[in-house]
């Protein structure tokens, strides 16, 4: 199993070209089941994620080939798939593939509405929390699906096709207003989404949706309103830079100090982060080519934060935030509202000799003078970045375990960090 050796302590300085991302890709590419034409995306990251996801497409019928590159596209960053789902010949997703990714779990919703029927695995306990689908099983509901778990499959079926309803959300859910809006793009008539997840990467489903023939509106509020329509057809359409990767690389800059421009990062996709961390001192400044993020000797001020959705906090960038803060002054305070069990990178970040406490769903961070080096493992995403950013300024060498988590999520990482002056290798085997 591969690992990443870093040894701490230098500042980061240069450019970091920011990749498409990878919670925008995963629902575009499976929105390509909902037409027999051709879904090209551009954009899209080269992540363990993305080629899961399309082993299961394949499954179902799809197509794919890689397109040619684009300008500025480099052969480590970024690659344009095309996608053509010409007939489905399985509406069937397996525990195999569904158990090992979250938002697979989504294809339920193309499958049922262009099929009338889909049977898809239940998606896997995750280290991060339950995650139950009660609330996209609703919406399938909600618009005419009779449903029913059986042996640890959710069984939809909608032989008469899908109907257009009015309904909200209990709970605003990212997935659940994913899979609405795919689902209400075919129905027959209207539907209202209340309570819907207003966040960047459903704006980006929805514009592409919309290219595809669909009528939706309000896409990036809580009330979507969707048009059904008859068909979709192909479309063309760029991934939207990642903003997790954004505020992550952020946080390391912020953690090492230095000077360092976020190529073709949006500062409005993460506002709410930058804005915490212009609060702790760190100097965020946005410029034509993205956002730039220094810190020189500047002390990093302690911050209180509650993780919210969209335009609130992030709780994907919760660890990465904490990572920071064990160098902070004084004690910040990072309630996770999101996520029940998302402290996973706290007991390791305390191998490192960060001080942090957990009473039910707020840790409390107090600032240490310096970190030292270790060998540690984390069992999420965002908990490896987060102990990435803390091995960068902790003195000696951190070797972080299980690596196969961030190649999930975060596109050449080594070489992006290795090239602003951290050192970092990968040591495969
Ligand atoms: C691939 C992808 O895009 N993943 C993101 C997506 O996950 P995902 O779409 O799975 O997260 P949701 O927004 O659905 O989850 C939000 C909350 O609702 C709960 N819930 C959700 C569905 C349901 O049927 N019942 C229910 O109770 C969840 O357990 C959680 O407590 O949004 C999360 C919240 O921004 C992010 O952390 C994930 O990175
Ligand atoms: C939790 C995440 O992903 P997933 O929903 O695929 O588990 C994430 O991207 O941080």
């Amino acid at each position: 199993m591969d690992r990443i050796r870093i040894v701490g302590g230098h500042k980061l300085g240069g450019v970091i070209p920011i990749s498409g991302a990878k919670n925008a890709a995963l629902p575009l590419m499976i929105a390509s089941l909902l037409t027999d034409e051709t879904l090209e995306l551009h954009n899209v990251p080269r992540l363990a994620d993305v080629s899961l996801l399309l082993r299961i497409l394949s499954n179902h019928g799809v197509d794919h080939g890689i397109a040619g590159k684009r300008p500025g596209q480099t052969s480590e960053t970024g690659q344009s798939i095309r996608l053509r789902a010409r007939d489905i010949i399985d509406t069937c997703a397996p525990y195999e593939l569904v158990s090992k990714m979250r938002a697979s779990f989504w294809v339920i919703a193309p499958l049922l509405a262009r099929k009338g029927e889909a049977r898809v695995s239940l998606p896997g306990g995750c280290a991060i929390g339950t995650r139950p689908v009660d609330l996209l099983l609703m919406a399938l509901e909600k618009l005419g699906a009779e449903v029913e778990i059986d042996g640890g499959y959710a069984v939809t079926r909608a032989p008469k096709g899908l109907r257009g309803a009015e309904f909200a959300f209990p709970k605003v859910t990212v997935g659940g207003t994913h899979i609405a809006l795919m689902a209400a793009s075919l129905a027959h008539g209207t539907s209202v989404i209340d309570n819907a997840a207003r966040e960047p990467e459903v704006v980006d489903l929805a514009d592409c949706l919309v290219k595809m023939g669909a009528r939706i509106s309000g896409a990036g509020t809580s009330r979507i309103v969707v048009e059904g329509v008859a068909r979709l057809g192909g479309a063309e359409h760029n991934v939207l830079p990642d903003r997790i990767e954004t505020g992550t690389y952020a946080m390391a800059v912020a953690m090492t100090g230095g000077d360092v421009l976020l190529e073709g990062a949006r500062p409005e996709l993460l506002q709410a982060a930058l804005d915490v961390l212009s609060g702790a001192g760190v100097d965020i400044s946005s410029t034509n080519e993205g956002v730039r993020v220094r810190r020189n000797g500047a002390a990093i001020e302690a911050v209180n934060v509650t993780t919210e959705p969209f335009p609130g906090f992030p709780t994907d960038l919760q660890a990465q935030l904490m990572a920071l803060m064990t160098r902070g002054k004084g004690t910040s305070r990072i309630r996770e509202t999101i996520f029940e069990n998302r402290f996973m990178h706290v007991q390791e970040l305390a191998r490192l000799g960060a001080r942090i406490r957990l009473d039910g769903d707020t840790a409390y961070v107090d600032g240490v003078a310096r970190l030292k080096g270790a060998p540690v493992m984390a069992t999420d995403l965002r908990a490896s970045v987060s102990l990435v950013i803390a091995a960068l300024a902790a003195e000696g060498e951190t070797m972080v375990n299980r690596v196969y988590h961030l190649d999930r999520g975060f596109e050449a990482l080594e070489s992006k960090l290795g090239r602003c002056g951290a050192e970092i290798e990968r040591i495969s085997g």
